[in-house]
C-alpha cells in the first residue's frame, strides 16, 4: 500500500472500521444473551429456594449443571469476533510499518524546519484524535473519512494505522472472561456427571412405576396427589425420556417424548433461542420419538411424525418406516399392563396393615440411670421378629453435624453383597450415596455409640462400624434382608447381623418409607426417629420376615445412618439356642 496516497489509507482504514463495528455488535449480542441467561438462571435458583427439594427443582438442577453448563462453557469460549480480529491481523501486514512511520515523521520535521513552524501547534495536531478507546476511535473514523490531502493529516492516518490499529488487535485478541472461564472449567468435575443424570432420570421413572404416575402430571409438578408447583422443562422431559429409551422401556419413552414435543411447542421464541444454545434441536427429540414408534409398531405415527420435520435426516427414515409398514402388519403393541405389585401398593400407602399396626407405646425410663431424666419413647411395632420404633433419640444438631461431617466423604452408590462374584458390587437395586463411620470418628459418635448399646441392650465391643446414607432423586433400596447367607459368613469375624438400627437423621415428605411387606409395616422417616429389629430369630436362624425396602423418594433427601450389630460378641446378651 503507498502511504503517500490518502485515499488508498482511508478505504484501508474504512475496512478496518467495518471490522471493529461488527466487533462491537458481537460483544453486545454476547452481553445481551448472557443477561437474559443470568435471568433465567437467577428465577430457577428463587424456584428451588421456595420448593425446598422437589422432585422437578431437584432433577432440572441436576440436568442443567450436567448438560447446560458444558454448553454454555463452550459459547463463552468462543471469543465474540475472533473472525473479524483475523481479519483484522491478516490486513495489518499491509499495514503502515515502522519505517514508514519514521519516514513521514522526518518528513514533517523537514517541513517545520524549511518553513520554520511553531513546535507546539504541530504536537496539538499530530496528537489529535489519538485514543485508544474502541467507541472514541469509532466516533473518530467519520472525521478521518473527511480529512484535507495534507502533511499532517497523512502523518496522522499514517501514525494511528500503525501504532493505534495494534493496540486495537491487541484488546480484541484477549480472551474475554479469562478468569472465570477458569473458575467454571475447575468447577466442571464436581458438578453432577452424566452418570448422576442418568440415576436421576432413572429415578424420575421408578416413581412414575411405583407411585403409577403420568408424565402429563409429572411435568405439571403433580406427584401422588400432591402438587409441587414446579415444572419440567422440554430439555428436562427430553433428559428422561432419553435415559429410559436407553432402558428399552419404549412405551414410556415415547410418552415422555411427547411430553417433551408438546412442552417445545408451547415455548416462546426466546426460550427456544435459548435451547439451541444448550445443544438442543428439537429434531433430536423427533428422531428418538418416530423410532421409538416404530419400537411399538406404530407405524402410522411415525410418518405423520416424520411429516411434520423438515430435517433432511428424518425425511429420510421414512423409507425405512415404510419398509417396515410392508413387512409387518401395523399392529400397534400393546401397553404391557401388569399388575401393581405388593411392594408398589404398600410404597403408595395402600399395604393392607394390620389392625395392631403399633402393639404399644411406652416411656423406657429403666435401661439406664440416665433415662430417668430423659426416657427413650418406644413404640413396639412387632414381637416376632422383634421391631421397636424410638423417637427422639439422636438430636437435629447431631443429626446436622453427622450429616455435615461425612458430605464431602459420600461415595457414590452404596453397594451391596452380589452373590455370584462373592462381593460387594454396585448395584441398581441400591442408589443411596454413603460412607462408612467408626464409633471414635467425633464426639456425636462416640455419644450414639453408647445411646446404641442402652436402647438395644446389645455389647457394642467390636460389633460393626455406622454406614451414612442418603437417597437422591427416587432413590431406593430394593426389598432385602441384613442378615447373611453362608457364602458371606464365611468372609465376616463377627458373624451375622444380629439386629439393625436405623436412625433417621432427616424428614422425607413424601415417598421414601423403610416397608417390611412380610409384615405389613411402614415407617415414614421423621428426624429424630430410630427402628430397631432382629434379623435372626432366637435360634440364631436369618428371620426372612424382616424383608424390607426403602420406597422411592418422592419429595426431599433421605438421610439415616444405619448400625448392624454382629452376633459374635453377643452371648451373655443374647444367648441363641441353636
Ligand atoms: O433406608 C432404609 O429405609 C433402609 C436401609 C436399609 O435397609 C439398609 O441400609 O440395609
Ligand atoms: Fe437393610
Amino acid at each position: 500500500m503507498s502511504i503517500y496516497d490518502l485515499g488508498e489509507l482511508l478505504t484501508h482504514n474504512k475496512v478496518l472500521v467495518n471490522h471493529l463495528e461488527a466487533y462491537a455488535d458481537k460483544l453486545q449480542q454476547r452481553v445481551d444473551l448472557i443477561d437474559s441467561y443470568v435471568e433465567i438462571m437467577k428465577e430457577k435458583i428463587a424456584r428451588a429456594q421456595r420448593m425446598d427439594h422437589d422432585p422437578p427443582s431437584s432433577f432440572s438442577f441436576m440436568r442443567h449443571m450436567q448438560f447446560d453448563w458444558p454448553n454454555i462453557l463452550w459459547y463463552l469460549e468462543q471469543q465474540p469476533g475472533e473472525a473479524q480480529a483475523t481479519g483484522i491481523s491478516l490486513l495489518h501486514s499491509d499495514l503502515p510499518t515502522t519505517k514508514d512511520l519514521e519516514e513521514t515523521l522526518n518528513g514533517l520535521w523537514r517541513i517545520q524546519t524549511i518553513y520554520n513552524l511553531n513546535g507546539s501547534d504541530m504536537a496539538k495536531g499530530l496528537l489529535m484524535g489519538v485514543q485508544h478507546k474502541i467507541a472514541d476511535y469509532m466516533m473518530e473514523h467519520d472525521h478521518i473519512v473527511n480529512l484535507e490531502d495534507h502533511s499532517l493529516n497523512y502523518f496522522h492516518l499514517v501514525r494511528h494505522m500503525h501504532k493505534d490499529w495494534a493496540h486495537v488487535l491487541e484488546l480484541m485478541e484477549q480472551p474475554l472472561g479469562k478468569s472465570q472461564l477458569l473458575f467454571l472449567k475447575e468447577s466442571r468435575p464436581h458438578y453432577p456427571s452424566a452418570w448422576d443424570l442418568e440415576e436421576g432420570s432413572l429415578g424420575i421413572h421408578r416413581m412414575q412405576k411405583t407411585y403409577q404416575l403420568q408424565p402429563k402430571d409429572m411435568v405439571r409438578g403433580l406427584l401422588d396427589g400432591v402438587h409441587h408447583g414446579t415444572r419440567f422443562s422440554t430439555l428436562e422431559c427430553f433428559t428422561v425420556a432419553r435415559a429410559i429409551y436407553k432402558k428399552h422401556r419404549y412405551h414410556d419413552a415415547v410418552t415422555w417424548l411427547e411430553e417433551t414435543l408438546s412442552l417445545y411447542d408451547q415455548a416462546s421464541e426466546q426460550t427456544k433461542e435459548n435451547y439451541q444454545i444448550l445443544g438442543f434441536d428439537v429434531s433430536q427429540a423427533n428422531n428418538l420419538y418416530i423410532k421409538g414408534l416404530m419400537h411399538l409398531n406404530r407405524y402410522k405415527d411415525a410418518l405423520k411424525a416424520i411429516d411434520r420435520d423438515p430435517k433432511p435426516y428424518l425425511r429420510r427414515l421414512r423409507d425405512r418406516v415404510e419398509m417396515r409398514m410392508m413387512s409387518t402388519i401395523d399392529l400397534p403393541l400393546e401397553k404391557p399392563n401388569p399388575p401393581l405389585t405388593g411392594l408398589q401398593l404398600c410404597c403408595r400407602g395402600g399395604c393392607p396393615y394390620r389392625d395392631m399396626h403399633r402393639l404399644t407405646c411406652s416411656y423406657n425410663t429403666t435401661a439406664a440411670p440416665f433415662l430417668r431424666l430423659a426416657p427413650f419413647k418406644t413404640e413396639l411395632l412387632s414381637l416376632a421378629p422383634y421391631m421397636v420404633l424410638y423417637h427422639d433419640v439422636i438430636t437435629p444438631l447431631e443429626s446436622l453435624t453427622l450429616k455435615n461431617l461425612s458430605k464431602p466423604h459420600m461415595k457414590r452408590r452404596a453397594m451391596t453383597f452380589n452373590k455370584q462374584k462373592l462381593r460387594p458390587l454396585i448395584d441398581s437395586g441400591r442408589t443411596s450415596n454413603s460412607v462408612w463411620l467408626t464409633s471414635h470418628e467425633n464426639a456425636v459418635m462416640e455419644r450414639l455409640e453408647r445411646r446404641v448399646g442402652v436402647m438395644t441392650n446389645f455389647e457394642m465391643e467390636n460389633s460393626e462400624v455406622y454406614q451414612l446414607i442418603n437417597y437422591g432423586i427416587g432413590g431406593h433400596y430394593k426389598p432385602h434382608t441384613d442378615h447373611f447367607e453362608t457364602p458371606q459368613l464365611e468372609h465376616r469375624g463377627g458373624g451375622d447381623r444380629i439386629a439393625t438400627v436405623l436412625f433417621y437423621l432427616s424428614d422425607v415428605p413424601q415417598g421414601g418409607a423403610t416397608l417390611f411387606p412380610r409384615l405389613n409395616i411402614s415407617v415414614q422417616p421423621r428426624q429424630g426417629d430410630a427402628l430397631l429389629w432382629y434379623n435372626l430369630n432366637d435360634r440364631g436362624q436369618g428371620e426372612i420376615g424382616t424383608v424390607h425396602t426403602s420406597c422411592p423418594i418422592i419429595k426431599g433427601s433421605k438421610w439415616a445412618l444405619v448400625k448392624w450389630i454382629d452376633e459374635l460378641s453377643q452371648p451373655f446378651r443374647r444367648p441363641c439356642n441353636r
